[in-house]
């Protein structure tokens, strides 16, 4: 089975689950991605940096650091930063809070992340687009560029629609509806 299979089976079986559920934007929905539970799994960190890497790669996109908003985008981005250095192409991660800090250092992007840096926001599941964005304002905010989105899921519930009216492009790993399908199809 080849990576992209194995993660996609991996993410039926550990993260997709069917019901009534209040996403973050405050839309309901009738199912819910909880990419988390497969993302920081063993097998699923080794999974996400090989298949997330490569859609980079073959996106042609020119980026130096990847990170997105806290928590969900953190194991991803942690992934893809592991799978560059085993490839020989190091690009750092970093890790964007929903607010600063309120002591020590005060800061809201954590990791070291260099003002000129070029950077991939991460998502790990993306619905409105809403946390995508955030990060993108506070990378600026920052001093940093903004190349592009990678997500691993793409609900297509409007955040493409909404990248592309601000301008960046869109790396989609997954659509929630082929998920979707492929749990429907495992539950019968
Ligand atoms: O595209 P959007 O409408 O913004 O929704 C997607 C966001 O929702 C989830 O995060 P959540 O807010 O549940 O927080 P967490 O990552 O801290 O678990 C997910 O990890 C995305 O970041
Ligand atoms: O929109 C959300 O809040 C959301 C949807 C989803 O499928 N998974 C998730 O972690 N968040």
């Amino acid at each position: 089975m080849d990576t992209r299979t194995r993660l996609k089976a991996l993410l039926v079986e550990r993260s997709v689950r069917l019901g009534d559920f209040t996403l973050a934007s405050g839309a309901r929905s009738s199912y819910y991605v909880d990419a988390r539970r497969t993302t920081m799994s063993a097998e699923g960190q080794a999974l996400t940096g090989k298949v997330c890497w490569d859609a980079l790669r073959a996106s042609g996109l020119d980026f130096t650091h990847v990170g997105g908003l806290t928590m969900g985008a953190d194991p991803v981005a942690y992934a893809i930063a592991r799978e560059s250095f085993d490839r020989g192409d190091p690009h750092d991660a970093f890790s964007v809070r929903k607010q600063p800090k309120g002591h020590g250092t005060g800061q809201q992007v954590e990791g070291g992340l260099p003002t000129d840096a070029r950077c991939l926001v991460i998502e790990d599941s993306m619905t409105s687009g809403g946390s995508a964005l955030k990060a993108v304002d506070v990378l600026r905010d920052y001093g940093c560029t903004v190349v592009g989105i990678l997500t691993l899921v793409d609900r297509e519930e409007g955040g493409r629609e909404r990248l592309d009216e601000a301008g960046l492009p869109l790396v989609a790993v997954f659509t929630g509806s082929e998920l979707l399908e492929a749990a429907r199809a495992a539950s019968e």
